[in-house]
């Protein structure tokens, strides 16, 4: 029979391994920015770096750039060391073969849209190209991002998304394997920030470089991003399709961040095969099993997505169901946001189309076994 060689797998665009970075606060304490995050970006990739602020993010992608030098840990692009903390490698950034956009845009004000773009061109070192062929370069990448006509105009002259634009063609231009963006879409207004998504993911996939892209809106990294990296006090607790961070959260704290969840919290009472019965503040709960060891008597979270639940006037016949009285019903459009309070609690649950209901309503809000899931009650 014959063999087949084997083929090496290419090299990551990016390789994180181990990456660690401390500050110093003023009254002398240190904070972990990050802290030991080992990741790999594959060619093509879109990945997301999503958590609240102040989990890391910024620092993460600085590293990556060369804007921050981390403590411990080391960065390869496409099997390049970059940086290495235990053979003191320290590229710097203009010699990374990276490029990045900010939420500021950093553009120079006094320079025209193409001055702008040419500009990473005429100062990258490696760079012997005649004035001419820059141009040309710049030219075709306002014309990629839809601002052609704007060539002439000085930065400070244009709308926020017109800036933006700039500073994307400016990252394109250099053709680089990987560009990084900083929360970039977090300026321009909603509309725009749409239009500006939808485009850049047409760009990614036409041009084929490998994204990183930090955010701290779960929505957008839902739509963005083929990978999901949910980051929590420097740590990335999980790295996974949009899908899987939606359906199957590896922890409670990636579960409430991702979208919105309802929640109880309460003790398991029974386990059978993968589903757990929980004694909760909110009555007897029944939910499937999710990421995480749990037996019977551990404190857990029983949680389900308010697009999961259903609402009726009457008893319905369900193992979960809870009685309560609309606080507030508002219309969204495509679906009506239910607010249900129990006591002193509140469920929240999405109807279809136009339900709004008086508020003081008395109903009964329920949700099958396979929608709930419950996972220990200590990560979040
Ligand atoms: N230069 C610095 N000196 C001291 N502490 C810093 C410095 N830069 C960041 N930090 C701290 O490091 C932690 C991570 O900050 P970072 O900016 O990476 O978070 P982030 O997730 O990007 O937040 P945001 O979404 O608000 O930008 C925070 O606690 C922050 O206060």
């Amino acid at each position: 029979m014959d063999v087949l060689p084997k083929r090496d797998k290419p090299d990551p665009v990016v390789r994180v391994s181990g990456l660690a970075k401390r500050f110093r606060r003023r009254d002398g304490s240190t904070v972990p920015a990050i802290d030991q995050v080992s990741f790999d970006v594959e060619p093509g990739d879109f990945v997301v770096l999503l958590g609240p602020s102040g989990c890391g993010k910024t620092t993460l992608l600085r590293s990556i750039a060369g804007l921050e030098t981390p403590d411990e840990g080391s960065i390869s692009f496409g099997g390049t060391v970059r940086f290495c903390s235990a053979s003191r490698i320290n590229v710097p950034p203009e010699r990374r073969g990276v490029s990045m956009v900010f939420q500021s845009y950093a553009l120079w004000p006094h320079m025209t849209a193409l001055s702008n773009v040419a500009y990473p061109l005429q100062s990258r070192a490696d760079s012997r190209r005649d004035k001419a062929e820059i141009a040309r370069r710049a030219r075709a990448a306002l014309k990629l991002v839809g601002i052609a006509e704007l060539e002439g105009q000085y930065a400070a002259q244009l709308s926020g998304g017109q800036q933006q634009r700039v500073a994307l063609a400016r990252a394109l231009v250099s053709n680089d394997s990987l560009v990084l963006f900083d929360e970039p879409l977090s300026n321009v207004d909603a509309k725009v920030r749409e239009q500006l998504r939808i485009e850049l993911l047409t760009l990614q996939r036409e041009l084929g470089f490998a994204a990183l892209f930090v955010t701290h809106d779960q929505a957008e990294a839902m739509q963005l991003g083929n990978r999901i990296a949910v980051l929590q006090a420097g740590r990335i607790v999980q790295l996974a399709s949009p899908l899987e961070v939606y359906t199957r959260p590896a922890n409670r704290y990636v579960a409430s961040f991702v979208g919105t969840m309802n929640e109880a919290l309460g003790k398991v009472t029974a386990i059978k095969a993968d589903t757990a019965v929980v004694d909760t503040d909110l009555g007897t709960v029944t939910g499937r099993l999710g990421a995480g060891r749990i037996g019977v008597g551990d404190r857990v979270a029983a949680m389900w997505r308010p697009e999961n639940c259903t609402l009726s006037t009457c008893d319905p016949v369900a193992a979960n169901r809870f009685r309560g009285r609309v606080r507030a019903s508002l219309f969204v459009g495509p679906y009506t946001e239910q607010v249900v309070g129990i006591g002193d609690r509140e469920l929240r649950v999405q109807v279809p189309g136009a339900g709004l209901l008086d508020a003081g309503s008395d109903v009964w809000v329920e949700v099958s076994e396979v929608d709930v899931l419950v996972l220990p009650a200590e990560d979040a």
